[in-house]
Formats: structure tokens, C-alpha cells, sequence
């Protein structure tokens, strides 16, 4: 494979990160979303604000960055594997320490920082299908040096016998590539405004999702909920319609009761944002 310049490399390794950075802070500001941070307010979340979420995203830009020129065309092997994992945890380090230890983006550096790295190792050039089919062979090989952590997304998936972050990458994104990004282009299609067919996508990623943020704090009933919830929105129009606008507000507060929040499907829309971008990069959505 021919290399390409460094120059190109570094400027499409600040453009993936940039654009990168830019999709979580769409994705916080996105409004209304259920349960989650949004322009609104806080959420379920105690510990959270957008501003928190703005200024978590905007230190992830150099981690982002520094993963793109790590993966520029290189193949997905285990001396990679291990670069990825290395820097994804720096990353988690330098959210931390932006956020005085607040979890804002844990699984989002997983997921993006996946993409990005999938995004340099094709040059900049694949499809959003082949970008997702190379981060999965990546998340699928064993990271030696990962710290044998028992997370809350572990408990949750042993706890319910379900799939959870690491899955959803290895399985090639499946909630990305089936559900969002074709929701994200029907709506768009259908002439619905950005905010509207990105609160579609994110509609679309819940009704099948097993997030496992909504699962460890609310259970099985809060996942049913999530699920029938984004259901009500997608079969009442979508979020444009002014039924699917209700049935949006009708599962806002069932996940404010619930203390549910669906962080899991925010991280997922923030992927599906970044891939759609790939596909599109000069078009201003
Ligand atoms: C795999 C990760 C996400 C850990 O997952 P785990 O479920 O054990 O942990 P944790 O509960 O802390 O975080 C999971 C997060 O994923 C998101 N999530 C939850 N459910 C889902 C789901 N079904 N699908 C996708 N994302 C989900 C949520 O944001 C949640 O908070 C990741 O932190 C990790 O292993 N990082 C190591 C560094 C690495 O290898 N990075 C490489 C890419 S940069
Ligand atoms: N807009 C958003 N609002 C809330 N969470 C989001 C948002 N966007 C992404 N997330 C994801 O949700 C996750 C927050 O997870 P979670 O609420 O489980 O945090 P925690 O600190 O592990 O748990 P808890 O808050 O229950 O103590 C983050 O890792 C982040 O990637």
C-alpha cells in the first residue's frame, strides 16, 4: 500500500479528530433527548452538564488525533490492538482529569476512538461499511495490556446475559449501520429538519439497544421502557410529527422516573454522526 505523505497524514489525522470532537458536542447538544444531558439541562444526571460534556469532548481532540496518525494505513494486527488500547485509556485519563473524575465519555472514546482509528488505517478513504467491518477486526483482538477492571457495563452484561459496548463494536456497530444511519437518511429524506432526523436516529438506536448504562441503574424495566418508548416515537412519525413530539415527552419522563439514561445510545448516535460526516465530509449538516 502506498504511503501518503506526512503532511497528509497529519492534516487528515486533525480533520478526523476535529470532526470527531465535533459529533459529541452535536450529539450533548441535541435536544430533547430522554434522560440524557442535552441544551435542556442535566438529565437523569446528577454529576453532568453540557458544559461538562463540551469541555470532556474538546480534551478528547489530541486523543483522537494521536489515535488517526497511529492507524494511518496500518493493518489491524496486535501491535496495533495494543496502540489503540494504550491510547483510549490515555484518553480516559485526559477526560478525567478535564472532568475532576467524572465519567462524561467513557464509552464514546470506545466507540470513536475505534472509528477514528478504522478511518486512518483505510488513508481516509473507506466506506462507512468498511470503516465499521475495520474497527470491529480491531475490537475483536485481545488487548493484553487492558487492566482486568469489573465495570458497571461488565455487570451488567454478566447480570442480563446481553451484548454491551465491546459486543456492538465487535459485531460491526450493528445498531449504527441497520438503525441509525439509514434512520438519519429516511428522515432527512422525508424532508425532516437535522434536529429532528438525528433524534430519529437516536429513536432508532433504542428500540433494539441493550444499553447497559440504562440497564445498571434501572433494569430490565428501564430498558423495556427505553425500548417501547423510541418505539412510540418512530411508529407516531418520528420526532417531527407533533404525535411522535408527545410520545418523545412521554419517554422523557418515564426515564426521569426511572432514573434511567440511555448513554450507551447517545455514544452510538455520536458514531453514527461521525460516519455519516465520512461519507459526506464537505456537506454542512
Ligand atoms: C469497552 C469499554 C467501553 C468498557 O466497557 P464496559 O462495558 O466494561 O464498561 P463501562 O460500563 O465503564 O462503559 C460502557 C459504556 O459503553 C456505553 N454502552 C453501554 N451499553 C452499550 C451498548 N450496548 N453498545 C454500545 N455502547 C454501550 C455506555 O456509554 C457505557 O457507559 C472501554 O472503556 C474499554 O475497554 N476501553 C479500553 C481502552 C481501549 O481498548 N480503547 C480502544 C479504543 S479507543
Ligand atoms: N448526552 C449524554 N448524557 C449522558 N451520558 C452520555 C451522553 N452522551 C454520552 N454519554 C455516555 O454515557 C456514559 C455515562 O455513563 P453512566 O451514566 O453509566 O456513568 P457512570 O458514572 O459509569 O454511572 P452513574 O452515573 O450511574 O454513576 C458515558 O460513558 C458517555 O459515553
Amino acid at each position: 500500500m502506498k504511503l501518503l505523505p506526512q503532511i497528509q497524514v497529519e492534516g487528515g489525522a486533525e480533520w478526523l479528530a476535529r470532526t470527531a470532537t465535533q459529533c459529541l458536542i452535536d450529539e450533548a447538544r441535541l435536544s430533547p433527548k430522554p434522560g440524557l444531558v442535552d441544551s435542556r439541562g442535566n438529565g437523569a444526571h446528577h454529576d453532568l452538564s453540557l458544559a461538562l460534556m463540551e469541555r470532556s469532548a474538546h480534551s478528547l481532540t489530541p486523543t483522537f488525533q494521536a489515535l488517526a496518525q497511529q492507524s494511518w494505513q496500518r493493518p489491524a494486527d496486535i501491535a496495533l490492538r495494543q496502540t489503540v488500547g494504550r491510547l483510549g485509556r490515555a484518553g480516559e485519563k485526559q477526560m478525567m482529569a478535564a472532568t475532576d473524575g467524572v465519567n462524561t465519555h467513557r464509552g464514546a472514546i470506545w466507540a470513536l476512538g475505534l472509528l477514528v482509528s478504522a478511518v486512518a488505517m483505510h488513508g481516509g478513504t473507506g466506506s462507512a461499511q468498511q470503516v465499521a467491518a475495520t474497527a470491529a477486526e480491531l475490537a475483536k483482538l485481545p488487548d493484553a495490556a487492558a487492566p482486568k477492571v469489573f465495570s458497571k457495563g461488565l455487570r451488567a452484561t454478566h447480570r442480563y446475559q446481553v451484548p454491551g459496548a465491546r459486543e456492538e463494536a465487535q459485531q460491526a456497530f450493528p445498531h449504527v449501520m441497520q438503525r441509525a444511519l439509514p434512520q438519519l437518511r429516511l428522515s432527512r429524506l422525508n424532508g425532516s429538519s437535522e434536529t429532528h432526523a438525528r433524534l430519529d436516529a437516536l429513536m432508532a438506536i433504542m428500540t433494539s439497544l441493550t444499553d447497559t448504562c440504562v440497564l445498571s441503574r434501572a433494569g430490565l424495566e428501564g430498558l423495556d421502557a427505553m425500548q417501547d418508548g423510541a418505539r412510540a416515537v418512530l411508529s407516531a412519525g418520528g420526532s417531527a410529527h407533533p404525535a411522535g413530539q408527545q410520545a418523545l415527552a412521554a419517554l422523557d419522563r418515564h426515564m426521569l422516573a426511572l432514573n434511567a439514561s440511555p448513554g450507551g445510545a447517545a455514544d452510538l448516535l455520536a458514531a453514527t454522526l461521525f460516519l455519516d460526516r465520512i461519507e459526506s465530509p464537505y456537506l454542512k449538516h
